[in-house]
């Protein structure tokens, strides 16, 4: 099985079998290198398991909406599947078929016992009340049920989810079970059994993996920060905290720039006033288009999948990549990064520090029993930086890029699962 990287992007490809493409391709890639049989192969590029279910929504004026939503899970080989959910207009199954794949590979890369999963469905959040997103995510919920619990599939937040989604999601499993299940879950709020340093823990494994592939002084080093939500926002905090100056960041508002940096956390204040950086004073409003192209040290893009296509690759000027978003580079783009020399510190490895605290989370929900917040702190710490000396001794030794070293060496844990397990016959 060979999938061939598009030279342009075909309009008429939507955008969610561009990424699912994308995560293919470096699935093939991986395969390769590892010289994994047609069988095995085609296994690790089918998910296990996917459900596409309708979701009525009742609205504040009585009016019935239904919405598709999608859980796939995309390996268990490993553990139970693990993975967020994510509302917003766009999602499909493939788009979560693709970002189910990734999780997949994240978890293996980390050393985490989990296989991968995600969820999505078709809405804009921001166009319901509370009540209606609390309707739709509980009736979600209970059309997915079969396939979650704390020891089969295990949600968290993604793009357009939060604390609040995710207790709703624990209230309405656990009333099913006519008991408290906090471990069906993570990303909850503490008073429900959510692990402290969980809601910053995606944006602190930006930061650390940051620092880690720049092997230098942080003091003064540019950022630009594409995406300013849950991961972000706190990304641009915990750089900017190091002593980086972040100078320009976006949202899907608008983007502002300051050459002498963003003072953060007045922005991040501007945001929970405002609703988005559109109009900050303190910057200069630039084009989106433009952030990409600054010339910064560390681009972080922290949005959607796809920001970096072969189009605007050849513009950035950022020596270094930290991939906050999952999938925001396509293949076409990556090979023009490798060949410019941009390092690239792959979504599977730099937003992995989510999904690590998650774990973390769902131990202390199994023994019932919660660690300190720089307890929690310095086992990710851990965990993140093994797997990136790992990665990066890895694409040393075998020259290839830290995309195609993290792929070969979480494929490759998934792959030795399959085979010890001798699922493949
Ligand atoms: N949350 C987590 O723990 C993890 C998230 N990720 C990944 O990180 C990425 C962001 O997730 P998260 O922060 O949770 O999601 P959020 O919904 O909290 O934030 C998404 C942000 O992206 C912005 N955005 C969307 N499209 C554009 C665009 N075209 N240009 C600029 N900004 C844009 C949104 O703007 P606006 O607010 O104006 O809509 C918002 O600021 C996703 O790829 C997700 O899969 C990865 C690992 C874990
Ligand atoms: O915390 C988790 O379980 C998953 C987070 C996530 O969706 C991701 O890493 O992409």
């Amino acid at each position: 099985m060979s999938i061939m990287v598009p030279s342009t992007t075909p309009a008429l490809i939507p955008p969610g079998r561009q990424t699912l493409d994308s995560a293919l391709h470096q699935l093939d890639q991986a395969a390769e290198h590892l010289g994994l049989d047609d069988g095995l192969r085609t296994m690790l590029a089918t998910p296990r398991r996917s459900l596409t279910v309708s979701v009525p929504v009742r609205r504040e004026d009585g009016r019935l909406d239904v919405v598709q939503g999608f859980r796939v899970q995309h390996n268990v080989s490993r553990g139970p599947a693990k993975g967020g959910l994510r509302f917003h207009p766009t999602t499909d199954l493939d788009e979560v078929t693709a970002l189910a794949m990734w999780m997949t590979w994240k978890c293996a890369l980390v050393g985490i016992p989990y296989g991968g999963a995600k969820g999505g469905v078709a809405v804009d959040p921001t166009g319901l009340t509370t009540r209606e997103l609390e309707r739709l995510t509980r009736r979600y919920v209970s059309e997915i049920m079969p396939l979650i619990g704390p020891e089969k599939d295990i949600p968290a937040p993604d793009v357009g989810t939060d604390e609040q989604t995710m207790a709703w999601i624990m209230d309405t499993y656990s009333v099913s079970a006519g008991y408290a299940v906090p471990g069906v879950v993570t990303g909850k709020p503490a008073t429900l059994g959510g692990s402290l340093g969980r809601s910053g823990a995606t944006s602190l494994g930006v930061q650390i993996a940051a620092l880690a592939a720049l092997g230098r002084s942080p003091e003064g080093v540019t950022v630009a920060v594409q995406g300013f939500g849950k991961v972000g926002a706190l990304a641009a905090q915990h750089l900017s905290d190091a002593g980086c100056k972040v100078v320009a960041v976006s949202d899907v508002t608008g983007a502002v720039h300051a050459r002498g940096g963003l003072d953060i956390a007045r922005l991040r204040a501007y945001v929970s006033e405002t609703g988005g950086v559109r109009g900050f004073h303190h910057g200069d409003a630039m084009s989106h288009d433009d952030l990409f192209e600054l010339d910064v040290d560390v681009l972080v893009p922290a949005a959607l999948e796809g920001a970096i296509t072969e189009v605007n690759a050849p513009r950035i000027r950022a020596r270094l990549i930290v991939e906050g978003a999952n999938g925001p580079t396509t293949p076409a783009a990556d090979e023009i990064l490798a060949a410019s020399g941009t390092t690239v510190v792959p979504d599977i490895l730099a937003n992995a520090g989510g999904v690590i605290v998650s774990y973390l989370e769902w131990v202390q929900n199994m023994q019932a029993y919660s660690w300190s917040a720089g307890e929690v702190e310095g086992k990710m710490r851990d965990l993140l930086l093994n797997a990136f000396t790992e990665v990066r001794s890895v694409a040393a030794e075998r020259a290839m890029t830290l995309r195609q070293a993290a792929h070969v060496i979480g494929v490759g844990r998934v792959a030795d699962a399959h085979q010890m397990r001798g699922l493949y016959p």
